[in-house]
């Protein structure tokens, strides 16, 4: 039934579906690749030079492919139509909304793809949740599918479960060379037949070890449970930079003492100002409701512990500014450097950055923040949703140049590690600030001695102040 895939439609022209399906187009030039979204704005933009997102090697493979064998459109249903397989690459963000507010995730629109893959179908397709998807998705929307065949016969449908694990600022890398690519299906032979339909697309540049092959609930929890580990890993650092800071240890010391056990290994071990990102609060949110919901309460409390402490950090960071500004940052021109909730990115979902900014606009602070990547409005935008469009337009301006952005401020708050401003200048900075100037560095990424010989207050995540020049208290926090 299900022949070799010559035609995939990706449905969501978002972070995952975009690159994923460049990839697909530039690997396996005998496939067709067509990428359609509802948001029609989007695909004219992914059909223009200046693509929606940003990720290095994306344009390059995108302007070669494009308009070859990778295609992005508008019309939904004659991709549908024609396409061997398809991705189910939409959104899947927490509810804010009914049953499972702040919790679960919301799936209206996986079912709303898989109504319109139902209804011009026509024929049969292997359908795939790239999404990321609690438990069980896989069956409502085999439900519905299966719902359409009574009528149709000749409809016949498969779906699996091959959850995307790329992370943004590497997401091609990631794409070209992934530690594995996760396939799920049912054990059926025809369920045996779709998943080797993917595995032989995959096979062109993935070697077949490291393409794995599951049952589709396991496929699907994995990748709920992959990136609630990633998450424990930073809220476990972060835990212990609040004790490197009472004791004197400092915390990329013991990152790397521990991270030398190949046991556990150096990765996800950098501490910071809590994790952000559309993805991590999301999923670890959504096991957890999952653990509520299948009466496993002692789960539940154990993982949502990673998100009380990542929002604990970052409450913890922002307490620490206004203690060390002397208690007061009201009126205070404060330098933001980086708003992006990662480098390389200009992504700025759940970024870190918006929760420290909104904790001191609530003590009127009056924020200069600056990103390599980030457009203005989207800056404006994002605190708006936090605080009120009042207190943005009072509080808050956006600088393209971060010496203007410091210039006349307190305090400098790095938030995100963009490696250029590991290269400012900063005793021109320092020149031009409010004395006595000092930096607070969330990411771990500035030399805090050359910072204090330049005449910086500095304090670090994660480690004591200095005795030497004994600049900060203790007091605060
Ligand atoms: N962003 C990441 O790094 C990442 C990595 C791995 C997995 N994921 C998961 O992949 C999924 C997609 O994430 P994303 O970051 O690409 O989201 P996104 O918001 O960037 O893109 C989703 C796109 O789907 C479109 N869409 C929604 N409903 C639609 C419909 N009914 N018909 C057509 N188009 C529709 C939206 O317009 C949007 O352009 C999520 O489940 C996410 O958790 C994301
Ligand atoms: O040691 C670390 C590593 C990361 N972070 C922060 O954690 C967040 C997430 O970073 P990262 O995981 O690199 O980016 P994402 O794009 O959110 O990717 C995660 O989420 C994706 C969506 O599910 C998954 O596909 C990826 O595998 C998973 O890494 C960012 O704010 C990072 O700054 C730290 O604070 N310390």
């Amino acid at each position: 039934m299900f022949k070799k895939v010559e035609r995939v439609v990706c449905v969501g022209a978002g972070y995952v579906g975009g690159p994923t399906c460049a990839m697909i187009a530039h690997k396996c030039p005998g496939i067709t690749v067509t990428v359609v979204d509802m948001n029609a704005a989007k695909i004219d933009e992914w059909n223009s030079d200046k693509l929606p997102i940003f990720e290095h090697g994306l344009d390059e493979i995108v302007f070669a492919a494009r308009g070859k064998n990778l295609f992005f459109s508008s019309d939904i249903p004659k991709a549908i139509r024609e396409a061997d397989l398809i991705f189910i690459s939409v959104n899947t963000p927490t509810k804010t909304y009914g049953r499972g507010k702040g919790m679960a995730p919301d799936l209206k629109y996986v079912e709303s793809v898989a109504r319109t893959i139902a209804q011009y179908a026509g024929g049969p397709k292997i359908v795939v949740e790239k999404s990321t998807v609690p438990v069980k998705a896989a069956e409502s929307i085999g439900c519905i599918l299966r719902d359409a065949q009574k009528n149709c016969p000749e409809l016949k449908f498969q779906v699996l479960s091959n959850p995307e694990f790329l992370a943004e600022g590497t997401a091609m890398r990631d794409l070209a060379n992934p530690d594995r690519v996760l396939i799920g299906g049912e054990s059926s032979p025809e369920g045996a037949l779709a998943v080797e339909a993917l595995v032989t697309v995959y096979e062109n540049w993935v070697p077949r070890e490291r393409i794995i092959t599951t049952n589709t609930w396991s496929s699907e929890l994995s990748k709920l449970v992959a990136n609630a580990f990633l998450a424990q890993r930073i809220s476990s650092i972060n835990a212990i930079s609040a004790v490197c800071e009472a004791t004197g240890a400092d915390v990329s010391e013991v990152a790397h003492a521990v991270g030398c056990d190949t046991r556990i290994g150096n990765k996800f071990l950098k501490a910071s100002v809590g994790f952000g990102g559309s993805c991590f609060q999301k999923d670890v949110l959504s096991l957890v409701y999952l653990c509520e919901s299948l009466n496993l309460q002692k789960v539940a409390d154990y993982w949502h512990g990673v998100i009380e402490i990542n929002d604990w950090q970052r409450r913890r960071f922002a307490d620490k500014i206004i203690a060390e500004l002397f208690n007061t940052v009201t009126d205070k021109k404060i330098a933001v450097f980086g708003f992006a909730f990662k480098k390389d990115t200009g992504d700025t979902r759940e970024s870190s950055a918006i929760h420290v900014s909104k904790h001191l606009m609530e003590e009127h602070a009056r924020l200069a923040i600056y990103d390599p990547k980030v457009p203005k409005s989207q800056v404006l935008y994002e605190l708006g949703l936090q605080t009120s469009p009042a207190d943005v337009e009072k509080l808050v301006t956006v600088y393209n140049d971060p010496y203007e952005a410091a210039k006349d401020a307190h305090a400098i708050v790095v938030l995100t590690e963009w490696d250029e401003f590991t290269t400012f200048d900063f005793s021109r900075i320092h020149a031009s600030m409010r004395h006595p100037a000092a930096i607070f560095d969330g990411r771990l990424i500035l030399d805090q001695k050359a910072l204090r010989e330049i005449g910086f207050r500095t304090f670090a995540i994660g480690s004591a102040p200095d005795q030497a020049y004994n600049l900060f208290g203790t007091s605060g926090y």
